[in-house]
C-alpha cells in the first residue's frame, strides 16, 4: 500500500514495507484491490505477467482495465466477479476467468479472491492469480480451448465436481467434449493415478453386459480361453466413464444400478464376490430427466448417476471461442499435413455465423475438410463450403412458416438435406454433420429416418 500515500510514520512505512514484501513472497502474481476496483498494491510476479513495471502508475488503476482490458466489472460482463463476491460475503472466492497478459494474450487463469482485512477493520481484495496455460497444464486441460464466459463457468463446475467423490452426470448434444470434460475431472481428481476406463453404453446388450462389465473365469462360456478381469474391475482405484448412459436398454439399467449400489460383483463363471472401488462419470446427450419422466430411463439410476450435473454448452452458444478453437485446430492440422495453412478474415467470420450442429467435432471435420481443398494454404470461405449458401440457405430451409422451429425439427431436415446431398452415403453423411457413424444411426433411429 505504499504508493496510495506519499509520506508515512516510520511505523506506517514500516508497515507497507512489510505488506510489499510479504506479497513478493508470494510465487504467483499477488494484488490488493480497494473496495473501489482500483488497485493498491501488486507484487513482482503480478507485474511481470500484465507488463507493468514499477513506474507505470499501476496504483490507482482498476483491476477490469489492466487484466481484463474492459472498462467496466467484469460481472457486467456476465462473469462471476470475486471482487463483487468478497465485498459482499467477506468470505474467500474461487473463480476462472480470462486474462490478457503484457503483450495481449488471453490466458485462462484461476483466482483465488481473499478476504484481507486491515488494523482498523478496513476491507480490501487479495487476489492469488494462477496462470493456467504456464506453468504446464495437464494434458487434457490445455486442449479444452475456451475463454468465454460461459465455458469458463463449465470448467469451474468441473473442477469442483473433480475434487468431490460424487458422481457426475455430463448434459450436451454430440461433439460438445463430454469425453475430454470426463478426462478432466478424472486427471484432476485424487483419483488420477488410477486408470480410466470407458464403458461405450451403446454397445451393450443383455448377452454382452456381464462379461464385458464384470469379465469372466476361463472357459465361463465357448471361446472364453482365458480368464479376464471386465471393465468395472479394470476401473478399481480409478474412474468409469459411462459414455451415452441414455442409451442403455432398461433392462441393462437395472443391473448396473445394483453393482453401482454395492460396488459388488462376480466374473461370469465365478463363484467369488468381487469389489471394485470406482468413481462414476456418466455422460448423455439426452434430457435424461425428461426420459425418466417418459418411463424410459429409471428415476433410481438417474439419482445414482446425477449426484452433480454438468451442462456443456453447444459452441452456438459460445461463438466468441469459434476463433481460439480454429486456430487451435488448424495449427494442430498444420503439423500433421506438414505445411502451414492460414484462414482468412472472412472465413473466421463465416464459422463465427454456423450454427454447428455437430459442436467441435464439426468445425474439426470443417477445418479438414478445407486444409485438404486449399492449394496454396489459404482457407477462405470457399474451401469451407459453409456459407453463403451453406448453413444460412440450410437455416432458412429449416424456417417454418409459423415461427422458429424445434432444434430437433432443424437437425432432422439437416440431416435428410445431407442424405440427399451425399446419396443416402451414411458414413459422408456422419463426416459432414460432424458427428461419429454410431451417432448418426441414433439420430437416424430418433427422426425416423433409418
Ligand atoms: N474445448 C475443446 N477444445 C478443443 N477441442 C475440443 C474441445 N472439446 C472437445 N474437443 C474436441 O472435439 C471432439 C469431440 O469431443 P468429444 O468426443 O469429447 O465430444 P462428445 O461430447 O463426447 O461427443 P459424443 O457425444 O458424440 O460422444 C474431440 O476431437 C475433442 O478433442
Amino acid at each position: 500500500m505504499r504508493a496510495q500515500r506519499n509520506a508515512g510514520s516510520p511505523a506506517q512505512d514500516d508497515g507497507e514495507a512489510l505488506t510489499q514484501s510479504l506479497i513478493d513472497a508470494h510465487e504467483y502474481p499477488f494484488v490488493l484491490i480497494d473496495d473501489d476496483y482500483r488497485l493498491v498494491a501488486a507484487n513482482r510476479a503480478y507485474r511481470r505477467a500484465y507488463g507493468l513495471d514499477e513506474h507505470a502508475g499501476l496504483v490507482g488503476r482498476r483491476c477490469y482495465e489492466v487484466s481484463h482490458r474492459l472498462d467496466q466489472p467484469c460481472h457486467l460482463n456476465g462473469e462471476d466477479c470475486p471482487h463483487r463476491q468478497v465485498f459482499a460475503t467477506g468470505e474467500m472466492h474461487e473463480v476462472l476467468h480470462t486474462h490478457y497478459d503484457g503483450r495481449g494474450q488471453a490466458e485462462r487463469v484461476r483466482i483465488r479472491g481473499h478476504a484481507i482485512r486491515g488494523p482498523a477493520g478496513r476491507l480490501w481484495l487479495g487476489e492469488s492469480i494462477e496462470r493456467l496455460t504456464t506453468p504446464e497444464p495437464r494434458g487434457c486441460e490445455r486442449r479444452m480451448i475456451g475463454f468465454s464466459p460461459r465455458y469458463l463457468r463449465m470448467l469451474q463446475q468441473l473442477g469442483q465436481a473433480a475434487a468431490s467423490q460424487a458422481s457426475v452426470l455430463l448434459q450436451g448434444e454430440s461433439g460438445v467434449g463430454k469425453e475430454l470434460a470426463a478426462q478432466f475431472i478424472h486427471h484432476r481428481s485424487p483419483r488420477t493415478d488410477g486408470p480410466m476406463i470407458t464403458v461405450d453404453c451403446t454397445t451393450l446388450n443383455a448377452n454382452l453386459f456381464e462379461a464385458e462389465l464384470f469379465g469372466h473365469e476361463r472357459g465361463a462360456y465357448t471361446g472364453s480361453v482365458g480368464r479376464r478381469p471386465g471393465l468395472f474391475e479394470q476401473a478399481d482405484k480409478g474412474t468409469l466413464f459411462l459414455d451415452e448412459v441414455g442409451e442403455l436398454p432398461l433392462e441393462l439399467q437395472a443391473k448396473l444400478l445394483r453393482v453401482l449400489e454395492s460396488g459388488e460383483f462376480r466374473r461370469v463363471g465365478g463363484r467369488s464376490q468381487l469389489r471394485a472401488d470406482v468413481r462414476v462419470v456418466a455422460a448423455t446427450n439426452r434430457d435424461l430427466r425428461r426420459s425418466v419422466n417418459d418411463g424410459t430411463f429409471r428415476g433410481d439410476l438417474y439419482y445414482r448417476l446425477a449426484c452433480i450435473v454438468v451442462g456443456l454448452p453447444p459452441l452456438r452458444e459460445r461463438r466468441e471461442d469459434i476463433p481460439a478453437l480454429a486456430d487451435a485446430l488448424l495449427n494442430q492440422l498444420c503439423r500433421e499435413h506438414g505445411r502451414p495453412c492460414y484462414m482468412t478474415r472472412e472465413a473466421v467470420d463465416c464459422l463465427m455465423e454456423y450454427d454447428f450442429p455437430g459442436n467441435i467435432r464439426e468445425l474439426k471435420n470443417v477445418l479438414q475438410r478445407a486444409v485438404a481443398l486449399s492449394s496454396d494454404g489459404v482457407i477462405d470461405v470457399r474451401q469451407l463450403d459453409l456459407c453463403p449458401g451453406g448453413p444460412a440457405k440450410r437455416r432458412a430451409h429449416a424456417v417454418e412458416p409459423g415461427g422458429a422451429p424445434s432444434l430437433r425439427r432443424v437437425e432432422s431436415r439437416y440431416i435428410e438435406e445431407l442424405l440427399a446431398e451425399h446419396g443416402g452415403h451414411r458414413r459422408r453423411v456422419a463426416e459432414a454433420l460432424g458427428v461419429s457413424e454410431r451417432t448418426l444411426y441414433r439420430k437416424l433411429r430418433r427422426y425416423g429416418l433409418g
